[in-house]
């Protein structure tokens, strides 16, 4: 019985121009903010880990389990990317349902959850709109409630915020939160925001130039100094 939601040992990813070496361990039920510089293989870290990206060598875990030869579909990982990937042309219900089954084979009682899920992100009344008509937040809430009726006990954010406004931001960082206590879920989400990482996690993994350089709880990470990375990613230079 592991304890640990992920374990990511000398995973190495070579691509022509790169080459990325990833190690890291993380607690069951943790919310771990995934930072670092951009092209520092904060994106290629969850392709490995949802197994879009074959690493070259490694060993991935999850919940004690060995990935290797397992495709996407059958990892316990849901994941979100920026962009959220909902289908324009099929209406919220229907997209929420692609969660369960991608080939829309839905009883009565997967409808229920369908429903559920949306009443959850607060999107009840939502089930027949197209994407194309919701704004930026509510599509992101729609492929939330896709997530949540999967179940999966990891969950992958990829800069789920990074199209929307303050506002909106602030309030689906106080939906996560709330979901991620009601689900007990592990959440690994990369953000270019120290707000984000401030409001919401428990540790940070701190990427640069292809490698996880720290791994720390959230009030040591704050307190760093002695890299420079970290120091412009918190803003430290600039009070100097
Ligand atoms: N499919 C690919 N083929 C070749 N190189 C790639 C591929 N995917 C990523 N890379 C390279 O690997 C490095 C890490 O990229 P990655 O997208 O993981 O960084 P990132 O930290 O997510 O960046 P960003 O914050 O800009 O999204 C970069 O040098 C990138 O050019």
């Amino acid at each position: 019985m592991s304890s640990l939601a992920l374990s990511v040992k000398d995973v190495k990813v070579r691509f022509e121009t790169a080459a990325l070496a990833f190690d890291c361990a993380v607690p069951a039920g943790q919310f771990v903010a995934v930072v670092g510089p951009s092209g520092s293989g904060k994106s290629t870290l969850f392709s490995v880990i949802a197994g879009f990206e074959t690493p070259e060598a490694g060993d991935v875990r999850i919940l004690g389990e060995d990935m290797a030869g397992r495709i996407p579909a059958e990892r316990p990982v849901s994941v979100i990317f920026q962009d959220n990937n909902l289908f324009a042309h099929l209406d919220v219900a229907t997209n929420v349902g692609l969660g369960i089954s991608p080939s829309l084979r839905l009883g009565a009682s997967d409808h229920d959850r369908i429903e559920e899920a949306l009443a959850r992100v607060g999107l009840a009344d939502f089930g027949r709109r197209l994407p194309p008509t919701l704004s930026g937040g509510e599509r992101q809430r729609v492929a939330l409630a896709r997530a949540l009726v999967r179940h999966r006990p990891l969950l992958l954010l990829d800069e789920p915020f990074a199209a929307l406004d303050p506002g909106m931001r602030a309030e689906m960082r106080g939906l996560l939160s709330d979901l991620h206590r009601e689900e007990a879920n592990t959440i690994l989400m990369i953000t270019h925001h120290p707000d984000d990482v401030k409001s919401l996690a428990d540790s940070v993994l701190f990427l640069d130039e292809g490698r996880i350089v720290a791994h720390d709880p959230l009030d040591r990470f704050l307190a760093r100094r002695d890299l420079a990375a970290i120091n412009r990613f918190l803003g430290n230079d600039e009070i100097r």
